[in-house]
């Protein structure tokens, strides 16, 4: 039995940080145990200028405890009002790495999102030309479709016209949660790919629903049935590169979380490295972990893999109850439960 694993430090290329003093909080659990991430720029107001996302990334920085070495890869919000010129901009930045789509409305603070995305084709033009990635929420926000069929239904409405469009944008479709979504992108081209979610990988709907409501298993895209998650470790385990990790980790607020109507997003950063490990290991692949962690997402986009490593073992440990987050608390994933691999300090 493997007992201890050691990789090439991992990125998370999708992560939700947050903003204020919070930041403190938030920042060094990801930079623990993964060298970079992408930052997603749903921050209230949103992301949208190469200046923004500049200021924001220095905020970020000042946030880590010195020589974590921790680099956030920065992002801009697209919306209705996005220009051309503002990709170019954020190209020329050296510190904007993708570009976001949230149709208006799908997830949290998604409000200042695309309504049309046909309005935005020379925005999307500039993106292919620059060669910049385009990170899509994938779910459908027409309300006469069930939740449960948002993401299947974004991929023909949208996602399909949207590539035959623009056959060499540079896309990732985020989050998956179906086997639909594995389907299209593994029939895909290599310019698309796809993160996954550890809470995607070791969770059904069963966690959200069963036996009384759950909201801190609530997440956009929702949990899926069983053989959704069974496509999901499949296509994770497969060393396929056109998938790779991506945490969607998204902190809110435990009194956000628990009320009538509570905020879509899991906290996951304080273990994700871990909870991948126990997803991998179920499904018996192991030594596919170091690909879909480490390799995977800088091949995509096109940035070198980390030099130096981290080390797991399998020693259980109990995460807490719940976590510091500014004058708040935080649910994290598994909290008060047993996590079965340890990070190594
Ligand atoms: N995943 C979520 O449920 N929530 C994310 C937004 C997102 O990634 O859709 C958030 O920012 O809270
Ligand atoms: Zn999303
Ligand atoms: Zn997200």
């Amino acid at each position: 039995m493997v007992t201890t694993l050691q990789l090439t430090r991992p990125d998370d290329w999708h992560l939700h940080l947050r903003d204020g003093k919070i930041l403190t909080d938030i920042v060094p659990a990801t930079g623990r145990r993964f060298a970079r991430a992408i930052i997603m720029p749903n921050l209230r107001p949103p992301i949208t200028t190469t200046a923004q996302a500049l200021a924001y990334r220095k905020r970020i920085l000042a946030a880590q405890p010195k020589n974590l070495g921790f680099e956030p890869l920065m992002t801009l919000y697209l919306t209705d009002n996005t220009i051309p010129e503002e990709i170019t901009r954020a190209r020329n930045s050296g510190h904007i790495y993708a570009v976001k789509l949230y149709p208006a409305g799908a997830t949290t603070n998604a409000d200042f999102g695309v309504n049309h995305l046909g309005k935005l084709y020379p925005v999307l033009e500039a993106l292919q030309q620059q060669q910049l990635p385009l990170l899509v929420h994938g779910e459908v926000t027409d309300p006469t479709v069930d939740i449960f069929d948002r993401e299947r239904v974004f991929i023909d409405r949208h996602l399909s016209p949207l590539l035959h469009d623009f056959p060499a944008l540079r896309v990732v479709l985020e989050h998956i949660t179906t086997q639909e979504a594995v389907e299209f992108i593994k029939a895909g081209a290599h310019n698309i790919a796809a993160t996954i979610t550890p809470h995607h990988l070791l969770l059904n709907r069963n966690a959200l629903l069963a036996g009384g409501i759950q909201p801190h298993y609530y997440c956009l895209p929702v949990l899926k049935r069983e053989t959704h998650r069974q496509a999901l470790v499949a296509a994770a385990t497969s060393g396929n590169p056109k998938f790779f990790l991506g945490t969607d980790s998204a902190p809110h607020a435990k009194t956000a979380k628990e009320t009538a109507c509570g905020c879509a997003g899991i906290y996951n950063s304080h273990a994700a490295l871990e909870l991948y490990a126990e997803a991998f290991e179920e499904a018996g692949a192991l030594e596919k972990l170091e690909g879909f962690a480490s390799f995977h997402g800088p091949g995509f986009y096109g940035l070198p893999r980390n030099q130096d490593t981290v080390t797991l073992t399998k020693i259980p440990w109990q995460v807490p109850d719940s976590l510091p987050y500014g004058d708040d608390t935080l649910i994290p994933l598994r909290g008060g439960t047993m996590v079965a691999w340890r990070l190594a300090e």
